[in-house]
């Protein structure tokens, strides 16, 4: 098992339940997406996860152990696992296409080749690899404040590719992407996870992408789960409750309302 949440609260300092209630089991290799308005709690949710905020309540494991009981070298061991995809990557501004994918794997190398891999990428050919797999092989070298916010975003997708962990989280991966990298950006997030057999875990905003290529669906509305289910199995009506007060019609990545033909076809997971 890859992940166990047991009734796990957060609260944000001074504010108030971001999340709350919260009980999942995620297997080794599942792949699941978490839907939901906005201020529903996804952020939140994937920070937790990636252990960067500490559970208000509740209990949590992350590969196996409850990361808020390891000392500073295990919690770092424990990170070095994991890969997260922001929503906006924190990737420093002049910063080369090159070494931002390569920091993928500065968790994982000993000092000396971290270090060196600062001063001079160590592994053009493995990172010239990953950004081929999401289009950006041209700008291998160009500096990251030089790339449009979707090219940064696929940066960032590119350098967990390349870190190659065992649990992949990402934070809305490809708000900033039109409809065609989107669907190509998330099958490449998709196909590396299935060809490792390692859990990917990804808050989308576009329904539409959730329900075509996850096995498994969790909405989350106020903090706290709506529903958890394989795609063929989320209704129209799940759908209008996970959004109501929202928008009129569940958001989609190409802005086109969720239509019921294309929806049989988009509910058939693409990975299974
Ligand atoms: N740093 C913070 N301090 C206080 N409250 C916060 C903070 N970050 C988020 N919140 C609150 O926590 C709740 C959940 O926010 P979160 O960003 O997790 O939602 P989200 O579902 O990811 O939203 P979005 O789709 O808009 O990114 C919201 O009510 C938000 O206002």
């Amino acid at each position: 098992m890859t992940l166990r949440l047991d009734e796990l609260e957060f609260h944000h300092p001074g504010g108030r339940a971001a999340l709350q209630g919260i009980s999942l089991v995620i297997q080794r290799g599942e792949r699941v997406a978490v839907i939901g308005p906005s201020g529903a709690g996804k952020t939140t949710l994937l920070r937790v996860l990636a252990t960067g905020l500490k559970p208000t309540r509740g209990r949590l494991e992350v590969l196996g152990v409850d990361p808020w009981r390891l000392g500073r070298r295990g919690l770092r061991r424990l990170r070095s696992r994991i890969g997260m995809v922001h929503q906006s990557p924190p990737i420093p501004p002049r910063q080369r296409a090159v070494t931002a994918v390569l920091a993928g794997r500065l968790g994982r190398w000993p000092w000396w080749k971290a270090l060196a891999s600062l001063a001079y990428p160590v592994d053009i050919p493995g990172a010239r690899a990953a950004l081929a797999r999401l289009d950006l092989e041209e700008h291998l070298f160009d500096r990251c404040d030089r790339l449009s916010g979707g090219q940064l975003q696929r940066v960032a997708v590119a350098r967990v590719l390349y870190q190659q962990p065992e649990l992949v989280l990402a934070d809305e991966p490809v708000s900033s992407l039109d409809p065609r990298l989107a669907d190509r950006t998330i099958g490449e997030l998709h196909r590396d996870a299935q060809a490792r057999g390692v859990t990917l875990v990804a808050s989308l905003h576009a329904v539409d992408l959730a329900l075509r290529w996850f096995p498994r669906v969790v909405g989350l509305k106020d903090g706290a789960v709506l529903f958890d289910l394989p795609p063929v199995r989320v209704t129209d009506g799940l759908l209008q409750a996970l959004y109501a007060g929202e928008a009129a019609t569940p958001p989609t990545q190409d802005g086109r309302p969720l239509a019921t033909p294309v929806r049989g076809i988009a509910r058939r997971p693409l990975c299974s």
